[in-house]
């Protein structure tokens, strides 16, 4: 095993835990038991599963769906482009859409989720993410937001370093 230098940490593990606590209070009023969560993979299943966990206990039981993007592959950059790999399992009609990631970087990702949950028929689509990074012109302003991240490639609690590093408790910067 190659020993790599530890990542910088940005936000802690007790931290991260405090402000999906908090974001699951703002969010839970906005929204039902039949809203349907939707999680980016595959770095948004970490944040997904705490913010669902959340929502349970400030009173919203949703329903919990995935959409599987990839846009980075191993590159430090977006491809500019968006690939599908796998849909939505279920039906959306009519129902509120919470499309849930772990980092809004360009918005390319999120605003591809967003318009793919709006075709497949949601009356409302809601977006969460735990981190923001200060791209100048997202494609997309996420609805809510736990945290403002640095200019920086994070790791860490769903993000990766060529695949690595997504169980990291913590967020850290690899630069
Ligand atoms: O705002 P953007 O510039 O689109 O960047 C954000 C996206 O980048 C990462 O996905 P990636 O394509 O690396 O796939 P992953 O989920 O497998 O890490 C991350 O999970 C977001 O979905
Ligand atoms: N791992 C990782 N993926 C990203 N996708 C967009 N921004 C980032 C980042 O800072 N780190």
């Amino acid at each position: 095993m190659t020993d790599r230098a530890a990542p910088e940490v940005l936000i802690s593990q007790e931290e991260i835990a405090e402000r999906v606590e908090a974001l699951a209070q703002v969010i839970a009023p906005r929204i039902d038991n039949d809203t349907v969560a939707v999680c980016l993979l595959t770095g948004g299943l970490w944040f997904a599963a705490d913010l669902t966990r959340a929502l349970w206990r400030a009173g919203r039981d949703v329903r919990f769906d995935a959409l599987w993007l990839a846009s980075y592959h191993d590159e430090r950059k977006s491809s500019g482009r968006c690939e599908v790999r796998a849909d939505l399992q279920r039906p959306l009609i009519g129902r509120r859409a919470l499309v849930v990631d772990d980092v809004l970087d360009t918005g390319l990702s999120l605003g591809e989720a967003a318009r793919l949950v709006k075709d497949a028929g949601a009356s409302e689509v809601l977006t969460a993410v735990f981190a923001r990074k200060p791209w100048d012109k997202p494609r997309i302003e996420p609805d809510f937001v736990a945290w403002e991240a640095p200019a920086r490639y994070l790791v860490g609690y769903g993000l990766d370093d060529e695949g690595k590093s997504r169980g990291l408790p913590y967020i850290g910067a690899m630069d």
